[in-house]
């Protein structure tokens, strides 16, 4: 669904993408993983068409991404930013219903969407509330609720457990783990491992713009991976069949 060949990307004279050769398949969860500073939202941002690479090629179905007519696009990629845009008094349905907005009005179908990401996200009884009163997980999951809402294929989440409890970090990655099981293609930026390897078909591991390693969890996260891309020794611990990976000290 979106491949990239050799896409090179710098800001302000740094190079933060070093040569992303990626095939990124519908019906995959894939963690995009890395220290601060490694690229992940950088390269989330090309892989949506928003930020131009300087050099190489993102395809969606074939196409270069740029050539999309930018409606089009935004129903084909749903797109949850690191932190969302600064909202006036707008209700939560509201901003919900934002996500309709690629689409051909169509007040019912929009209505039923609408109704589906709110439900989704478990934010169904925030729907009447301004968004500028929600707590900060709140928030985190009204805004992964205007992104459900346009049914895109394709979802680039960009840290979408961040600002979340336990319970709702294992309920949203639940929720992204069976849009992918349905044939969706879902890119989440990760910082926990553990939920990382429990929960993605794949990983991707960035190291200072540049692939380190990408493939399946276990294969992506080794000590030598772990302690080259984030500077930290790893405890694996074995529970009901799955590993759980602890970050344990800095080396
Ligand atoms: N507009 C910009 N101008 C200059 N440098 C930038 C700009 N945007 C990002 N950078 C730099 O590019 C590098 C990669 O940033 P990016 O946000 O992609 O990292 P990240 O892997 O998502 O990090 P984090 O885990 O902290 O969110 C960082 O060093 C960042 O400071």
């Amino acid at each position: 669904m979106i491949v990239t060949g050799h896409l090179r990307l710098s800001l302000k004279g740094v190079p933060v993408l070093r040569g992303i050769d990626l095939s990124l398949p519908r019906g995959q969860l894939v963690g995009l993983i890395g220290c601060n500073g490694a690229g992940k939202s950088t390269l989330l941002r090309v892989l949506a068409g928003l930020v131009p690479a300087d050099e190489g090629t993102v395809l969606v179905d074939g196409q270069p991404v740029g050539t999309i007519d930018p409606k089009e696009r935004a129903r084909l990629i749903a797109y949850l930013p690191q932190t969302g845009p600064a909202h006036w008094n707008l209700s939560v349905e509201a901003l919900v219903r934002l996500g309709r907005l690629p689409h051909f009005a169509n007040p019912r179908r929009d209505g039923d969407a609408v109704a589906r990401a709110l439900d989704a996200t478990a934010t169904a009884h925030l729907r009447g509330r301004d968004v500028d009163t929600l707590s900060g997980g709140e928030r985190m999951r009204v805004l992964l609720a205007r992104a459900l809402a346009v049914e895109a294929p394709v979802l680039l989440a960009d840290e979408p457990i961040a600002a979340l409890d336990p319970r709702q970090q294992l309920l949203v990655l639940g929720l992204l783990r069976r849009m992918a099981e349905a044939g969706g293609l879902i890119v989440a930026v990760l910082h926990d491992l553990s939920l990382a390897s429990r929960f993605c078909d794949r990983l991707v591991l960035l190291n200072r713009g540049a692939i380190l390693a990408d493939g399946p969890c276990g294969a992506v996260l080794t000590d030598a991976n772990i302690a080259a891309a984030y500077g930290v020794s790893a405890v694996r611990v074995d529970h009901a069949g799955e590993r759980f990976i602890l970050p344990w000290r800095p080396v």
